[in-house]
């Protein structure tokens, strides 16, 4: 089971310009093998930033990232991606994007076949395997994304903000869904969120985010996602920790936007 250190890792951007956006300062962070964080934090606190040097998409300007006392130089499967718009192969049956990572790792049909199968019935698309990506849902192709990256059983799951596409009921459908997923089979995940309901329903833990420069303001350790494990999520939501917590973070981050555009003001005038 897998290990993930986040030691001290800053990216600086250097702009065409001559400038430069510091996206990210000394982050350090370790997550436990089957831990769920969510991260939230205001637009352009490094979040996605974070996200890609994990995945290995981007390689940062100081400190590193170890998965089980690996060094991580790059992206490989051990790291599974979920995005907000599935980046699915639209022309692929839905079978077959579930089965396109362990095809393209060489397994056969008899080696995949069982597990692509399980997955289908997991994210309940047993009797979708056959259409085209373009003939689902939106909600209908996040599942996919979900059994693509799964079929790849990578020891971590990176989550960009994967529900942000999905209408309401759809969302807490799916939010149910990353739930049963992350029980069933004890990855770990890291998912980004702009919803501070979503984080607080998702995360074990929750990761707070500040910007300019990118860096851990504060971090909960929640008991909703263990109750929404088998809870109605709108059950959980009438714990009596649930509407404090909220709060506070609200006005935290509503407070890291004011200060944002008092800023930009400033530099404006
Ligand atoms: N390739 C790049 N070149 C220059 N600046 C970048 C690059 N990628 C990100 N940035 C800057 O780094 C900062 C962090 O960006 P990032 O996308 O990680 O933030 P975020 O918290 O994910 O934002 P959002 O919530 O809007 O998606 C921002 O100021 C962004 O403009």
């Amino acid at each position: 089971m897998s290990n993930l250190l986040i030691d001290n890792i800053s990216m600086r951007f250097d702009l065409p310009s001559g400038g430069h956006v510091q996206a990210l300062q000394d982050v350090t962070l370790e997550l436990k093998a089957g831990e769920l964080m969510s991260v939230l934090g205001p637009s352009g606190c490094g979040k996605t930033t974070l996200l890609n040097i994990v995945a290995g998409f981007l390689a940062p300007t100081k400190g590193r990232i170890m998965l089980n006392d690996k060094l991580v130089t790059g992206p490989d499967a051990h790291r599974g991606m979920v995005f907000q718009q599935g980046a699915l192969f639209e022309w692929m049956s839905v079978r077959d994007n579930v089965s396109f990572g362990p095809r393209m790792a060489g397994q056969s049909a008899s080696q995949y076949g069982a597990n692509v199968d399980h997955l289908l019935e997991v994210v309940g698309l047993r009797d979708f395997k056959d259409k085209a990506v373009y003939e689902l849902s939106g909600g209908m192709q996040q599942r996919v994304a979900l059994a693509r990256c799964l079929a790849n059983d990578p020891d971590v799951i990176l989550m960009d903000e994967p529900l942000g596409a999905l209408d309401a009921l759809t969302r807490e459908k799916m939010q149910s869904l990353v739930l049963k997923l992350w029980k069933e089979t004890g990855k770990t995940i890291i998912l980004i969120t702009h919803s501070v309901e979503e984080a607080l329903l998702l995360g074990e833990r929750l990761l707070v985010m500040a910007p300019r420069p990118g860096r851990i303001h504060k971090e909960y350790r929640l008991p909703f996602a263990d109750l929404g494990v088998d809870q109605d999520l709108r059950e959980v939501k009438k714990h009596k920790d649930y509407a404090n917590t909220r709060e506070e973070i609200l006005s935290m981050i509503w407070d890291m936007e004011e200060e944002i555009m008092g800023r930009t003001q400033e530099s404006a005038a």
